[in-house]
Formats: C-alpha cells, structure tokens, sequence
C-alpha cells in the first residue's frame, strides 16, 4: 500500500435470523416474524392482526424450548462468534479493512441499529453475506429488504453487494462433509456392526405453496446434499433429505423429518441427523432434534440416534466463508456477486436474488 493512500474500508454484514435474548422477548420476536410479508403471505390489512394472534398462540410453546436453553436463544452469541473469526480471516490477507457487522432479521440486533454502525463506521463498501447457505424467499430475500429499507433509513450510501446463495461452494460442502464423516465414523462404532445406519439431512421446512410460487430453497437444499454426499467417502451410504420445525397447518414441503425417523423404526436403521440449512445451534437443533426428536426416536424404538454438529465456528466453514467474499469482492456484478449463483435453477435466470429483485416482485 502506498504511503498517504488510505486502505479501502468494507462492511460484511451477517444476516441471521435472531432469537429471542430473554423470555420476556419470546412473543414481541415471534409477532415481528409472523408479521413479516415473506413469511405470513396475507393481504397487507390482515397481517399485522393475524401475525400477533399467531404469535401468541406460539408463545407458549415457544417459550419452553427456550427455558430449555435458559431463557433465551444462543443463537447471537455465535454469530458473534462467527462474526469475530471471519474478520480475523478476512483482515489476516490484508488488501482492505473489513469489518464483520450482524443484522438479525427479528430479534436485536436488527438492521436499522445494524445500518447506522455501519454508517457511522465510513466503510467504502458493504457486502451482505447471510448465514444461510441455500436461498429462500422467507431467509435472505426477507433479510435483503429489510436491510434495503433500513439502509435507506440510515442515509447508508455506498455501493452493497449481496452474496445471494452459496449451497454447491465447494469450500462449504468439504468443510460440511468433514463434519459428517467424523460423526459417522464415531456413530459407527458406538453402533453393533449388524446395525444399519442412515443419514437423514434435516433442512428447516418450508411451506408448499411458497415453493410453489418459485422459492428456489427446496432446490438448493438438495444440491447441497448432493454436494455433501459426493465427498463423503462411506460404502453403501444410505442417506435422504427431510424437512423440520412445521409451525403453520398448511402443507408443508416433505417427506417430514417425524416421518424419517418412522421409518427408521420400521426399517431397524439408526439415524445420523444432519442440520443442512443451519449454520449455528440453536431452538431448533439443540431443542427439537436434541430432546424432541430424540425422545421421538427412542419411543419409536430407534436402534441409535446420532446427531452431526452445526458449523458455528469450525475453522473449515470461517474459511469458506472468508474465500467467498473475496470471491464476491473480485466480481462486478451488481446484484449477485457469487460465481456460484450460476447454478441457481433455470426458471430463476441466473440468480433468484437478481430475479426477486428485478423480474418477480411477487417474490421479493
Ligand atoms: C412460517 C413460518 C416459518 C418459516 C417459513 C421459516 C423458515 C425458516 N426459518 C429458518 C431458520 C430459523 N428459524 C428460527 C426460528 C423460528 N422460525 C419460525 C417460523 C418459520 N421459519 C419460528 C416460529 C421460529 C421461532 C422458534 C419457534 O417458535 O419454534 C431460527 C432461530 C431460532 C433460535 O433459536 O434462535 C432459525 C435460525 C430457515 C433456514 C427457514 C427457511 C428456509
Ligand atoms: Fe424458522
Ligand atoms: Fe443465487
């Protein structure tokens, strides 16, 4: 760098979900989620109305999986986590200044505090990186509006990035693998050898009709499994993708993660359970698959239950991370920056972030 040029300044920001910090925020968290137009797809009159009844018939439920955990998610504490390691990453190669930021989307800290930091900070430039590997309408697409709006709020002006989806990154599927084979292995010889084994890949479900209206998640949860499975080195692998954490009675995308383990039962088969759209523990992995699902599978009589870790701060996943922002950085397309958008489905073009933004209002 030369004397006198300053280095150029870049905000990642870290999309999540959030979750409550203390039982007292259970409810107003689940009503600023069922009042979200990408997850409660009502007409605009109704919702708020509906989102709140919503919520608090959850609460209840809600709240005790979170007593589980001691009254609140982890879920913030690891994203710090994540957040602190990937700018060591990211700052270690030089080149620019980066800073990590986090914007949850319906718990603290939320975009328009998440906006103004990063305002206040002065970066040159801001890349939107959220910690959900596959694309969803109701996850980064809810995410990216929200941050667009309090972007706008902020007077935040520079020009933002945002890495759509990274399902198939290579870097990301090897360091996921890793994972699973070293719970494989060791669920393996915990097991009898006369005992079958079966990976079941639990992905947070989705309603039908929103991936019938063009959500693109389905699809991309399948791709990562498929990438995940090509590097696993297992004779005989016996695996399926299965969806969890229904909360509306709609229909639901399946087979359903309840029914695997069912027909584990039936089929004798112990289960290996692999969180595959989360990147972080926390309700859903450390209390429906720990304690609900577990129990679920022992009353089924379930000859083994096994669970793979979420990434959280593995050193494998930080530098997948870290490699696709750069990535990002280097390419200079406008609204997708990832090369690995290309493999987004047909029917969404070359990136459903591109096509939610420019083509299909309907589905931002
Ligand atoms: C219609 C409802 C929901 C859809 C659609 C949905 C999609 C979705 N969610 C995640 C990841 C997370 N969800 C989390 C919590 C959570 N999600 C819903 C509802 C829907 N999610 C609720 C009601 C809750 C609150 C918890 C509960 O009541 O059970 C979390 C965070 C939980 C925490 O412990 O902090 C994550 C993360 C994905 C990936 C996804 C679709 C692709
Ligand atoms: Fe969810
Ligand atoms: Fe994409």
């Amino acid at each position: 760098m030369a004397r006198g040029v300053p280095m150029q300044r870049v905000a990642v920001v870290l999309f999540n979900l959030g979750g409550p910090d203390a039982p007292d925020s259970v409810r107003p968290f689940l009503e600023n989620l069922f009042t979200d137009p990408a997850i409660l797809r009502v007409p605009g009159f109704i919702r708020p109305w509906l989102g709140r009844f919503i919520a608090r018939r959850r609460t209840p439920a809600a709240s005790e999986n979170y007593a589980i955990l001691g009254g609140r998610s982890p879920l913030l504490d690891l994203t710090e986590a994540q957040a602190h390691d990937l700018q060591a990453a990211l700052n270690e190669a030089g080149g620019a200044e980066y800073r990590c930021f986090i914007a949850m989307r319906y718990w603290h800290p939320m975009s328009d505090a998440t906006a103004r930091a990063v305002r206040e900070w002065g970066p040159d430039r801001v890349l939107l990186l959220p910690l959900y590997p596959q694309y969803s309408t109701t996850t980064t697409g809810s995410s990216v509006t929200a941050w667009d709006e309090a972007a706008a709020r902020a007077g935040l002006a520079v020009p933002t990035k945002t890495l759509c989806c990274y399902h198939s990154d290579p870097a990301f599927a090897a360091a996921t693998a890793a994972a699973v084979q070293t719970a494989y292995e060791a669920a393996r010889a915990a097991l009898a050898p006369e005992v079958k084994l079966r990976i079941l890949f639990s992905a947070h479900g989705l309603p039908e009709s929103i991936v019938k209206r063009g959500d693109p998640y389905q699809w991309q949860v399948e791709q990562t499994v498929a990438a995940v499975v090509e590097r696993l080195a297992i004779e005989g692998l016996d695996h399926i993708v299965c969806y969890q954490s229904r909360v509306t009675p709609q229909k639901w995308i399946g087979p359903s993660t309840e029914l695997e383990l069912e027909r584990a039962a039936h089929d004798k088969t112990a289960v290996l359970i692999c969180p595959i759209a989360f990147v972080s523990e926390h309700s859903e992995t450390l209390v429906e698959l720990d304690v609900e699902y577990r129990e679920e599978a022992e009353r089924l009589g379930v000859p083994g239950y096994y669970r793979v870790p979420a990434q959280n701060s593995d050193p494998g996943f930080i530098a997948a991370l870290r490699d696709l922002v750069r990535r990002a950085e280097a390419d200079d397309r406008p609204l997708c920056s990832f090369a690995g958008a290309r493999q987004c489905p047909k029917p969404f073009g070359d990136c459903p972030h591109a096509r939610a933004r420019i083509r299909a209002p309907e589905l931002a």
